[in-house]
């Protein structure tokens, strides 16, 4: 692999929270909840994807973000990415892949290298996908000083969804950010004949 972006790891703190009760924009929620695959979804926006690979490395699993399929202290694989739809960063992820879920037919997933692992995950019949959880994030953040060092402006809170994928029995975890210039947050222009009476 390539040397590290300066800034890997960025990681990301947060507190992930339930979707339920929040006040976003109808567009920026029906990007959050999504369940299918962001990269196809961002495909269909642009000419040319490319995912650009920050750095990975094997750590233990934090506290602050395990989960209930990965205990605290377990080994896995961080991987940090941008997604870009031509030319323009769409999307910090960072994905935590446990060593235990590296095995067997999964083993590749630890060479993706600027490969989307959307692309392979969604691709497997044995692929689930549980809840979405929301969270924001300021300039203060490490995704908002991220965003400032791609020179792009964090003029209002960025919003991620972090959510646990099953292959099988082997979960690994996903958090993608959406960055200020992201599709999410520009509003879907209503048809032109949205909410207009035509007279019969
Ligand atoms: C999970 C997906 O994969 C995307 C690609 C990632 C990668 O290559 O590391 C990480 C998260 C996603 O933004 C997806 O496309 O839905």
């Amino acid at each position: 692999m390539s040397q590290p972006h300066p800034l890997f790891p960025v990681t990301l703190a947060s507190h992930w929270h339930d979707p339920s009760r929040s006040q976003l924009t109808h567009s920026l929620l029906d990007w959050l909840l999504d369940s299918a695959s962001l990269t196809a979804r961002l495909k269909k926006h642009c000419t040319h994807f490319s995912v650009e690979l920050l750095g990975q490395k094997v750590e233990a699993c934090s506290a602050a973000e395990a989960t209930a399929e990965i205990c605290a202290g377990e080994q896995v694989l961080v991987r940090e990415v941008l997604l870009h739809c031509d030319q323009v960063p769409q999307v910090f992820a960072r994905s935590l892949l446990p060593l235990s879920s590296l095995t067997g037919e999964e083993q590749h997933l630890a060479n993706l290298g600027t490969q989307s692992l959307g692309q392979v995950l969604f691709s497997s019949p044995l692929l689930t996908r549980k809840k979405i959880h929301i969270a924001s994030f300021d300039k203060q953040s490490s995704v908002g000083q991220l965003s400032q060092y791609l020179q792009l402006a964090v003029g209002q809170p960025l919003w991620g969804r972090r959510s646990t994928f099953m292959l099988g029995d082997k979960p690994l975890v996903v958090a993608e950010v959406f960055l200020p210039q992201a599709f999410a947050y520009q509003q879907t222009p209503l048809s032109v004949n949205a909410g207009i009476n035509h007279a019969e």
